[in-house]
């Protein structure tokens, strides 16, 4: 039996919340298997993603109407709760009668009847009843976490990092939806050309703001146009398409992408440089190599050769490479406007954890740069234990690497001053509306 929308939301949510799954492959998948239309699938992601991005704020309104502590309620009726509360207060377009209907009856189906009763009771009580002010939260930390929807310990690095106003600006941005960005693929068309034929595909789009090769899609299925099947166009936030500049490969160089699936920035070096030259793309898990193989084709840039490989393991070989980049895993605190479970399943020890890795990374990498070669080291995350604290270790320990100051004049951008410190970038998500993401580049000595 097929799924209404919110059972399937139900189920999306009870994953993510048991930690069993990230959710934009849980999405996917779901949209794909669910045999839901095209109205019905963009309400699912709303849903989704809108209940474990306010996770705090529902919970807090939740409180008042539960006797027990929200911890001791089954997952799925927490869950259900989260998600009929999420509808009522941020999605007017649903009436709030067909809500707690629609949550009763999914109660009624998955428990028995003292649950249903009960869910029916909070969010007729929740619907009639005055929305808790923030101001009764009288610690400002906690205040904002719940007001943002951010947990605690996250706040506090912010902050210490940030200060207070860019930690709240940057809190009110990652409540905001991502927008949807392509890059035009130069070695086939230009901007203004993707632009047009998109629009005559019924596809809302215009030229990014930030990079002379972005277009954001206002509105349409740009994933199943002919445009992007004909590999003239490739789905890239405008902090990430920065990465390329900063690296500069030209046509002819050899390039080494160490941290490379499924492809985003590969290709667009492979872009930048004509398709003349090579890039070796490599990347951990074998299973993900075919993703980068599938871009580059579907892109028509045969330069690209992918392998599996641990990056840590590059001390051991002997080729080197004109410009090699570290765009290295990380904890994702940038993106959290995408990827909004990340707020819950990281940890503090996560960053730690994490910093370790990026720091044999970027050391085993920068074996492999030739003499007055670059080597640029990116991450999507604004914490500056696996930013800045990761490349001012690492040029403690490497003297033949320095910072390159003249990255700044390399940006499509004209970078905030106070996001830039020597050789290295921050841009943080409320600056341009992308993702946050950090770039530093290391000159390497002649
Ligand atoms: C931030 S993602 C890369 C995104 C990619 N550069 C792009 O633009 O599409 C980091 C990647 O590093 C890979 N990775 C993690 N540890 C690695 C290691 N030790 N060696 C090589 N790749 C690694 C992960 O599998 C993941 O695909």
């Amino acid at each position: 039996m097929s799924k209404t929308v919110r059972e399937a939301a139900l189920d999306v949510l009870v994953k993510i919340e048991k930690n069993q799954a990230y959710s934009h492959l849980l999405l996917n998948e779901t949209r794909k298997n669910a045999g839901l239309d095209r109205r019905d699938s963009a309400l699912l992601t709303e849903i989704v993603y809108g209940t474990i991005q306010r996770k705090l704020t529902l919970d807090y309104y939740l409180k008042p109407f539960i006797k027990q502590d929200l911890k001791k309620l089954d997952t799925w009726v927490l869950v259900l709760l989260r998600l009929s509360i999420y509808q009522m207060v941020y999605l007017d377009r649903v009436p709030e009668r067909a809500v707690v209907h629609e949550a009763v009856t999914i109660a009624k189906k998955n428990g028995h009847k003292g649950i249903s009763g009960m869910v029916n009771g909070v969010l007729r009580a929740f619907q009639r009843a005055q929305r808790p002010s923030f101001d009764l939260i009288k610690d400002p930390v906690e205040r904002l976490s719940i007001k943002s929807s951010h947990p605690v310990w996250l706040l506090k690095r912010w902050i210490d990092q940030y200060g207070q106003e860019e930690t709240e600006a940057m809190c009110d941005e990652n409540l905001l939806p991502a927008p949807v960005t392509m890059r035009v693929n130069l070695t086939r068309t230009t901007r203004d050309e993707v632009i047009h034929q998109l629009t005559s595909e019924g596809i809302e789009a215009v030229a990014a703001e930030f990079t002379e090769v972005g277009v954001i899609i206002e509105k349409g299925a740009v994933f199943e146009s002919d445009a992007y099947m004909q590999g003239l166009i490739t789905a890239q936030d405008e902090s990430s398409m920065m990465v390329a500049s900063a690296l500069s490969p030209e046509p002819g160089m050899n390039v080494l992408d160490t941290c490379a699936a499924p492809g985003g920035k590969t290709t667009h070096l492979a872009e930048r440089m004509n398709n003349e030259g090579q890039v070796l793309a490599l990347d951990l898990h074998p299973q993900k190599i075919k993703l980068i193989q599938a871009q580059a084709k579907r892109l028509g840039l045969s330069s690209i050769k992918a392998e599996a490989l641990d990056a840590r393991k590059l001390v051991d070989h002997a080729d080197e490479y004109d410009r090699v980049l570290v765009d290295a895993p990380c904890t994702g605190f940038g993106v959290l406007k995408r990827k909004p479970d990340i707020k819950w399943s990281k940890t503090e020890q996560d960053v730690t954890q994490i910093a370790r890795i990026q720091a044999d990374i970027l050391s085993a990498a920068s074996t492999r740069v030739k003499n007055g070669g670059l080597l640029v080291y990116s991450t999507c995350t604004v914490d500056k234990a696996e930013n800045e604290e990761t490349i001012k270790a690492f040029l403690k320990n490497h003297p033949d690497f320095s910072l390159d100051s003249d990255l700044k004049n390399r940006l499509p951008i004209q970078v905030l001053p106070q996001r830039f410190d020597q050789g290295m970038l921050t841009v943080l998500p409320q600056d341009y509306h992308s993702d946050g993401f950090f770039i530093a580049a290391l000159k390497k000595q002649s």
